[in-house]
């Protein structure tokens, strides 16, 4: 079933950019979870587009609607079915790219492999189909946030935020401290960086000004996460995140903790020293990333996705037809000049459900028998 993530904690999407309306599924949700449309609506309007003027344009107010699953303001534990409506296609702007594959969009690769695509607004492939995976992941934010505060854990939190946009990148001494959430949202490129922000915003207008596009790189922590989830050997948490953020549009690169950085570095140089803070095993660095073994050790959990620059450009390309033979394409239509600010609450969502999943996975099978 390739269009549903997740074991215990499963959503899958449906719908496509120009077609009725999007939405999700999500089975296996915890029963009595207080219910509020109010919260999905927000981290929807984080992901919305036209919600500043360095992204698409496209107009959505991206309303979101709850058809199942939800009674007297609480989750029931049956499938809920959440749906948002599309006002604003404008397939017209797709009529070339019917016969014509846009560079590095998934026009070519559906046509090759399904035979047939609804090509207006590239379809099933565009960004629009992570609106299931926002409204998803903002009931399972609730769940760390609160269900498992309620446990007797702590909340867990989850923070996205830009790193790097085109080569502009965030100073490295600004990168220590978990950023707040005002601060990510402070500007709408989403670095907490103001004038790394202010920089970015000036390259992505400037690109776009170009009739082109840059991409850019997001960094995801997450505290509170105790020591313990993810499923060795293949459903490593750091595998996992990986599927996760690799299977969101535009992704090209993972790393967790020191990532590539680390090849450069000696063991001794790179090992983090364990120590005990008042009884708590902790380490004293994190190039781990949080993450031992496929299994968070209790540390923050930190990573970063690498986004490409957007494929669709408003400047003339060489390309091929449906029947192959060589032409050029025009870009047009409404487009992010830069994914990224808008990958942010996309980001984060995929790691709620990754983590929402494997504590439901950990809880089946570590916490429910005990043996005398
Ligand atoms: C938030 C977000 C917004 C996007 N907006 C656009 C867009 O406006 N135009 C475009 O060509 N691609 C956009 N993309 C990327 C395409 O959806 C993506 O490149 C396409 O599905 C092909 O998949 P691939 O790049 O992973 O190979 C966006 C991606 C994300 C995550
Ligand atoms: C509609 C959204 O973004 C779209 C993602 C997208 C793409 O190719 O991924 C291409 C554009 O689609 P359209 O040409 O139909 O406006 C973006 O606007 C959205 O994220 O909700």
């Amino acid at each position: 079933m390739p269009n549903s993530f997740g074991k215990l904690f499963r959503v899958t999407t449906w719908g496509e950019s120009h077609g009725a309306a999007v939405g999700v599924v999500i089975d296996g949700c915890p029963p009595n979870l207080p219910f509020d449309l109010a919260e999905i609506q927000a981290e929807l309007d984080r992901r919305r587009p036209g919600q500043s003027d360095i992204v698409t344009p496209r107009k959505e107010e991206d309303r979101v609607e709850v058809l199942s699953g939800v009674f007297e303001g609480r989750t029931t534990g049956t499938p809920i079915s959440l749906l948002v409506r599309n006002a604003d296609q404008r397939p017209g702007a797709y009529d070339e790219m019917k016969d014509k594959f846009r560079p590095s969009h998934a026009d070519f690769t559906y046509q090759a492999k399904f035979g047939r695509r609804d090509h207006r607004g590239g379809g099933r492939s565009s960004a629009r189909e992570t609106v299931g995976r926002v409204a998803a992941g903002a009931i399972a934010k609730k769940i760390l946030a609160q269900g498992v505060k309620a446990a007797g854990g702590a909340a867990v939190e989850i923070r996205a935020f830009l790193t790097q946009v085109h080569d502009i990148a965030m100073p490295e001494e600004a990168r220590a401290a978990f950023p707040t959430l005002a601060d990510v949202e402070a500007t709408p490129v989403r670095c907490p960086h103001p004038a790394t922000a202010a920089a970015m915003i000036a390259r992505i207008k400037h690109v776009r000004s170009e009739g082109d596009s840059v991409g850019g790189v997001i960094e995801c922590r997450v505290r509170g996460l105790p020591a313990g989830l993810g499923e060795p050997v293949f459903d490593r948490l750091e595998a996992d995140l990986a599927k996760a953020m690799l299977s969101l549009p535009a992704t090209k690169g993972f790393e967790i903790g020191s990532g590539f950085a680390g090849a450069r570095l000696r063991g001794s140089e790179h090992n983090d020293a364990f120590e005990s803070r008042g009884g708590v095993v902790h380490t004293t660095t994190n190039r781990s990333g949080g993450v031992q073994g496929g299994i968070s050790n209790g540390e923050e959990i930190v990573f970063r996705v690498a986004f490409k620059p957007t494929a669709t450009i408003l400047q003339s390309q060489k390309t091929v037809d449906i029947l192959g033979a060589e032409t050029e394409l025009m870009g047009r239509g409404r487009h992010d000049p830069c994914v990224v600010p808008r990958a942010v609450p996309i980001v984060e969502a995929m790691t709620a459900l990754v983590l929402v999943d494997h504590w439901m996975r950990q809880a089946a099978q570590c916490g429910t028998f005990t043996f005398a």
